[in-house]
């Protein structure tokens, strides 16, 4: 297994190109099941996760012609040859249970495999289920899979959610846009991977209003057509390369970079003491000198700080001056890194859903392991700025999210190189 070796302490300078959004592009996939005729998708990331999906759509039938080493991907779901989801490409990735709503919404009937787990947490899927009955589907749960019919097709109705779910909310939404009638989505996800979905569904000939605020509204249409979409930067990428100088110190800019896509997370920034400038090609990060100041994260659903962010944070915490407390409220066991991190010297208490980070002066390279994607960049982040070399092993954890990113950091400045496993 490859693994990623990094050696500290280079001040970063010079530029970075933000790619397109993994899990926007992973939801963008799964609605090309709901047109008989293509849709085409640009700013499309090269990444493990895309390659999942993509192999899980085709054994449904779909048909995808990748172009431009895969940055373009042209998916026509002409006809559906399977409605069955298997669990050997569910389990590797919970986006794919995304292809409920679009199998059920254009083939009456679906079989996709419950995701189950992961290292972050259970992550359940009742909100998805809930939601596609409230839309008229018959629902059974059997040898772990879901069966979901509606041989009469959805009807349009009002979907509640008690707790935001991203997940949910695009699944509900893409089933909704062949209901019969309107359906109403309240205490809806905010994300703008949701809102970049809504405007891919509209391009599709959706009626949709409100993405991007607690209530969406959609009015069933007979068939949806092809379009072509531009996949929206990566705010999570972006977030995690902000962090990059402000550990490093040195000034990055972000090709592509949008302020709006993270306001929460570059406030938090500010606050410890990084500049962020949004300039005509993105957004340029900076720390000049002195340590960060320590600042308190409590994540939340969009507009809020991502959770998808708080392990790159708490690397940087892990060097600011002061203690600093993380709140982690969507996943129940997402400090999987802090175990990592105090490898390296740092200070970390977690007790729940709570991490006490106390900043100390150095961390020390060190060997270290991860179990999650964020996880394993927040360990990449703290090894950049760590004294000696940190090797960070099970990199395939990485390949699911950050397109070369290797190449990326070297090119401003870091050292980094990817050892191949045996
Ligand atoms: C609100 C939020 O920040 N969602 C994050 C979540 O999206 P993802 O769509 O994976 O997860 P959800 O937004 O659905 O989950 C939010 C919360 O709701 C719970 N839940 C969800 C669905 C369900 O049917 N039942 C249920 O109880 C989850 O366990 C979790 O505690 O992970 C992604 C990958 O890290 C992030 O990009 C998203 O920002
Ligand atoms: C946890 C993530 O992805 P997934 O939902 O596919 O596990 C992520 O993008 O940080």
């Amino acid at each position: 297994m490859d693994s990623i070796v990094v050696t500290g302490g280079n001040e970063l300078h010079g530029e970075i190109p933000i790619s397109g959004a993994k899990n926007t592009c992973l939801k963008l996939m799964t609605a090309a099941i709901l047109s008989d005729q293509p849709v085409t998708l640009t700013n499309v990331p090269a990444l493990s996760d895309i390659r999942t999906l993509t192999e899980l759509l085709q054994s449904l039938g779909v048909e995808i012609a990748q172009l431009q080493n895969g940055h373009v991907m042209v998916l026509s779901a002409e006809q559906i040859a399977s409605r069955r989801a298997e669990y050997e490409i569910v389990r590797k990735l919970r986006a794919s249970f995304n292809v409920l709503g679009p199998l059920l919404a254009r083939e009456g009937e679906a079989e996709v495999s419950l995701p189950g787990g992961c290292a972050i947490g259970a992550r359940a899927v009742d909100l998805h289920l809930k939601a596609m009955e409230t839309l008229g589907a018959e629902i059974e749960l059997r040898e772990g899979y879901v069966h979901a019919s509606a041989p009469n097709g959805l009807k349009g109705a009002i979907i509640e959610f008690p707790l935001v779910s991203v997940g949910a909310t695009e699944n509900a939404m893409t089933a909704a846009t062949l209901a019969k009638g309107t359906t109403v989505i309240r205490n809806a996800a905010r994300e703008p991977d949701t809102v970049d979905l809504a405007r891919c569904l509209s391009a599709m000939g959706a009626k949709i209003e409100g993405a991007g605020t607690s209530e969406i509204v959609i009015e069933g249409v007979d068939a949806l057509h092809g379009c072509t979409h531009r996949v929206i930067a990566d705010r999570i990428e972006m977030g995690t390369f902000m962090i990059a100088p402000a550990i490093c110190g040195g000034e990055v800019e972000l090709i592509g970079g949008r302020r709006d896509l993270v306001e929460a997370f570059a406030q938090k920034l500010e606050q410890a003491g990084v500049e962020i400038i949004e300039t005509d090609r993105g957004l340029k990060v900076s720390r000049r000198n002195g340590k960060v100041r320590s600042v308190d994260v409590r994540t939340e659903p969009f507009p809020g700080f991502p959770t998808d962010l708080q392990a790159q944070m708490m690397a940087l915490m892990c060097l600011a001056d002061g203690t600093s407390v993380l709140e982690e409220t969507i996943f129940e066991n997402r400090f999987m890194h802090a175990p990592e991190l105090i490898r390296m010297g740092a200070k970390i208490d977690v007790h729940g859903g709570t991490a006490t980070v106390q900043g100390v002066e150095t961390l020390k390279g060190a060997p270290v392991m991860a179990t999650d994607l964020r996880a394993s960049v927040s360990l990449i982040l703290a090894g950049l700025a760590a004294e000696g070399e940190t090797q960070v092993n099970r990199v395939y954890h990485l390949d699911r999210g950050y397109e070369r990113l290797e190449e990326k950091l070297r090119a401003v400045g870091a050292t980094i190189e990817r050892m191949p496993g045996s």
